[in-house]
């Protein structure tokens, strides 16, 4: 059996959006024709797909790092860049993905469930798509946006329907070496199993399946031993089997203290996924297998203890792995509860849409003082922070057409309201300027200079036409935010 790999962490990077393009129509005897520069393709995202044919998580244990395709930058004649190629992982029924605060972000369960691991960034807009009413010719375009880099953690939790509860070397392995065809590592020395193994039992047409997993101490609950793997693995099973060493010599051990000291570990778990649909490790159906019973002393330490589990309500089954004792009974015993299960949980839709929580950015953006520095200003919010990455800052006219979108968004007036001077130090994502305060936004845009902004080299001359624009807007017939973005 291949190794079996039930956690890893991926680092993640979606693919960065294209740049939007400059550039202007030409033709004979057109010589400015207007702008006709494309919009870059957004990044791919990195995918997450699950895919019954994969059963762990080795490959990527060697491959940890994925990386999605970039975003082709746009082209003239108002032609845009592809999109980046999705990189689409194939992950085993049973995936949890974590973040890295170990918040559960999406448990995969059923075939084709997709979940949007790395988001891909947003290509810049052309010129072409810049062009407003109030900026006839962008001599800018705006930066393709960089694809989200995450790093996350799968597990994967093992969708067996029964899952082998007990002491290590009590025989789990020797059990499912027996029943299925799965070949485990078998010893006579404790936590002989580091990892799950999954065995596939045959009953006559149909099959079950069952985990073997790495035995449980005392204290497993708080991660002592194997303890907290363990647990994990039987999280999703819908049956639990106490499997018990009856030919134990131990003189503090017997099997019905063995049970009880599996039991209260069972009850301190917390586990992690609130909506299996099994309900509490508690309420989980259970039996009681007796093993060993070929050693005589155990055969009768067996009998012993019968009719106090059967007492609990549970079906107790004494068996032999090594002599191939009692493994009918206990295989068509388990056969009935697992039928039983599945007639009362039908198997999960196979597509389930995993919603990822985004964070709700109600005000769009706010101001708050710098800690790090009298007097200065951090500006956040999604918007504002987007805006930032899309900005050429070596273009000029790129540089005031971030500054008119951020002050029709308020952030001028916000900033004023902090109290910010001007020449105080703003800071917006990765960026830091010296903020100036600007006029309101569109009014003396107009006519500037290709790749410049007229706030920044003044221009004294006018034209005709523009005068004409500026006397409109002044008695309020022109919108000057008439604006095409958002
Ligand atoms: N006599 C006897 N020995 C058994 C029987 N089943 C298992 N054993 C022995 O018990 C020892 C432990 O068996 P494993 O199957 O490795 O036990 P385990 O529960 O998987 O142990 P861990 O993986 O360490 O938790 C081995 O030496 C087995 O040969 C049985 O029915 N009779
Ligand atoms: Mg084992």
């Amino acid at each position: 059996m291949s190794r079996f790999v039930d956690r890893v962490v991926l680092h993640l990077a979606a693919g960065d959006g294209g740049r939007g393009c400059t550039s202007v129509h030409r033709e004979k005897f057109k010589p400015l024709g207007g702008p006709d520069g494309g919009n870059g393709g957004s990044g791919g995202d990195v995918v997450l797909v699950v895919d019954p044919q994969v059963h762990t998580l080795l490959d990527f244990h060697f491959r940890p790092h994925a990386r999605a395709g970039k975003g082709q930058p746009g082209m003239g004649a108002n032609r845009n860049g592809a999109r980046g190629e999705d990189l689409v992982l194939a992950v085993p029924p049973g995936t949890v993905v974590l973040n890295e605060d170990g918040q559960v972000l999406a448990d995969l369960v059923g075939a084709g469930t997709r979940f949007v691991a790395a988001e891909g960034g947003k290509g810049g807009l052309g010129n072409a798509a810049l062009a407003s009413r109030a900026r006839k010719a962008p001599g800018f375009a705006l930066l393709g946006e960089p694809g989200e880099v995450r790093d996350l953690t799968l597990e994967l939790k093992s969708m067996a329907d029964v899952g082998l509860v007990g002491f290590p070397s009590a025989g789990k392995s020797s059990l499912v070496s027996v029943l299925s065809a799965a070949k485990p590592k078998i010893a006579d020395y404790p936590f002989t199993t580091l990892a799950p193994n999954l065995g596939v039992v045959s009953v006559g047409d149909d099959t079950f399946t069952i985990a073997d997993v790495p035995g449980l101490i005392p204290g497993a609950s708080e991660g002592r031993g194997l303890g907290l793997d363990f647990l994990r693995h039987i999280e999703r099973t819908a049956v639990l089997a106490h499997v018990v060493d009856c030919a134990n010599l131990e003189s503090d051990r017997d099997p019905v203290s063995d049970v009880d000291a599996l039991e209260a570990e069972l009850a301190a778990y917390q586990p992690e996924l609130a909506d299996a649909g099994l309900g509490d490790l508690a309420d989980r159906p259970r039996v009681v297998v007796l093993n060993k019973i070929d050693v005589p002393d155990a055969a009768d330490m067996a009998e012993m203890v019968t009719v106090h589990f059967e007492a609990k309500g549970w079906p107790v089954y004494a068996i032999s792995a090594v002599a191939h004792k009692g493994l009918d009974e206990l295989r068509y015993g388990l056969y009935e509860l697992i039928k039983a299960h599945r007639k009362a949980n039908p198997p999960a839709a196979p597509e389930r849409i995993v919603l990822r929580p985004r964070a709700v950015d109600v005000a769009e953006f706010t101001v708050r003082k710098d800690p790090d520095e009298a007097g200065a200003f951090v500006v956040s919010g999604s918007k504002p922070e987007r805006w930032i990455r899309q900005t050429d800052f070596a273009n000029d006219e790129a540089v005031g057409f971030l500054a008119d979108r951020l002050a029709r968004l308020g952030v001028e007036d916000a900033l004023i309201k902090a109290g910010a001077q001007a020449g105080c130090a703003v800071t917006i994502g990765d960026v830091s300027f010296d903020w100036e305060p600007q006029t309101p936004a569109g009014v003396d845009l107009m006519r500037t200079g290709r790749g410049t902004d007229i706030r920044l080299e003044s221009d004294e001359r006018v034209g005709a036409h523009e005068r004409k624009y500026r006397k409109r807007v002044r008695r309020g017939l022109i919108d000057p935010d008439e604006e095409i973005l958002e």
